[in-house]
């Protein structure tokens, strides 16, 4: 298995290979370095692509049989060669506050400097109107974090999901309710991928690894970004969750229900944010995501087609 050596990298792959051994497979972790990993540009100019290109790189020239993504990085256009052969159960797919003095976001006074690097929390925090001042910021998880422990800004916000996986999750102030901030795309979820060509393989890591619920929620959250034709940089949240609802006969189902969110040009170049929800039997999924991004667009979503990677 090929991972990158950050620390949030290390962990998730080895959560999957622990899966895997559990299930009698033996597995070697190999590290591979992206450029992602060297530069500390904004992620805006560099592409969140850097991330997973050399990953896939490694997987195709064969020097690794498996690789493990955080799914919200990965481009919505598929890559030849390559099989999305299983999605492990979510994570919490919140993102999470992490301010000084235990704050939460109603608590921060109006001026204070909150840090994120991601257009959708950005865009997300200036709509609900708290008077915060949004810095860009970059870095793996620690040094956000220490933004906020060396008082250089009031507060970060981070995906729950990573943080929990590192163990960090007793340093979240608040975790944000959906109502307020719709996480990434896929958020919490990880893809496990191999060469198309490894069919056996493919097999083996699906029947070991993959969740069917989470496979249909992420299914319908990408399908609406990717009908937005927007990439994982661009100001788009979705959170699709699996509920129980009545048939007609009143029979109780499983549904997915998504929400989701996309930043309109508001007045004098304010970012406003429009919110649409839904909700479908669980085979209709990628359907789902479609229509919703159908209803963002007609509510005035931009056009995110520059962002797309
Ligand atoms: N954008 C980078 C990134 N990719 C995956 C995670 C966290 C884990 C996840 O969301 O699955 C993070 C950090 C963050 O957004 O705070």
């Amino acid at each position: 298995m090929g991972t990158r050596g950050s620390k949030l990298a290390l962990t998730q792959t080895g959560t999957v290979a622990d899966a895997l051994r559990a299930a009698g497979v033996e597995v070697e972790i190999v590290k591979v370095t992206t450029p992602g990993d060297k530069s500390l540009a904004p992620i805006a100019t560099i592409g969140v692509g850097v991330f997973t290109s050399a990953l896939r790189e490694a997987l195709l020239r064969g020097e690794v049989d498996v690789i493990v993504h955080s799914y919200k990085d990965l481009p919505t256009a598929p890559e030849p060669g390559i099989t999305l052969a299983a999605v492990p159960p979510r994570e919490d797919p919140r993102d999470a506050l992490i301010a000084r003095d235990g704050l939460t976001l109603g608590e921060l006074p109006p001026g204070s400097t909150v840090g994120t690097g991601a257009a959708r929390r950005t865009a997300q925090l200036r709509a609900l109107g708290l008077g915060l001042e949004i810095v860009p910021i970059r870095g793996n998880i620690d040094t956000r974090m220490r933004k906020v422990t060396d008082g250089e800004l009031d507060a970060v916000v981070l995906a729950r999901a990573g943080l929990a996986r590192v163990g960090l999750a007793e340093v979240i102030t608040e975790t944000l309710d959906p109502i307020q901030m719709l996480p990434a795309p896929a958020q919490g979820a990880l893809a496990v991928e191999c060469r198309s060509a490894d069919v056996e393989l493919e097999q083996l890591l699906a029947s070991t690894l993959d969740d069917e619920g989470t496979r249909a929620a992420v299914t319908a959250e990408r399908a609406m970004l990717a009908a937005l034709e927007a990439g994982c940089s661009a100001p788009v949240g979705a959170l699709a969750e699996i509920v129980e609802d009545l048939d007609a006969e009143g029979k109780v189902v499983e549904r997915i229900s998504l929400r989701g969110t996309a930043a309109v040009d508001g007045e004098n170049g304010a970012v406003d944010m429009v919110r649409a929800s839904a909700l479908a039997d669980k085979d209709q999924a990628a359907q789902l995501g479609k229509d919703l991004a159908a209803e963002l667009l007609d509510l005035g979503a931009g056009d995110f087609s520059g962002t797309a990677q």
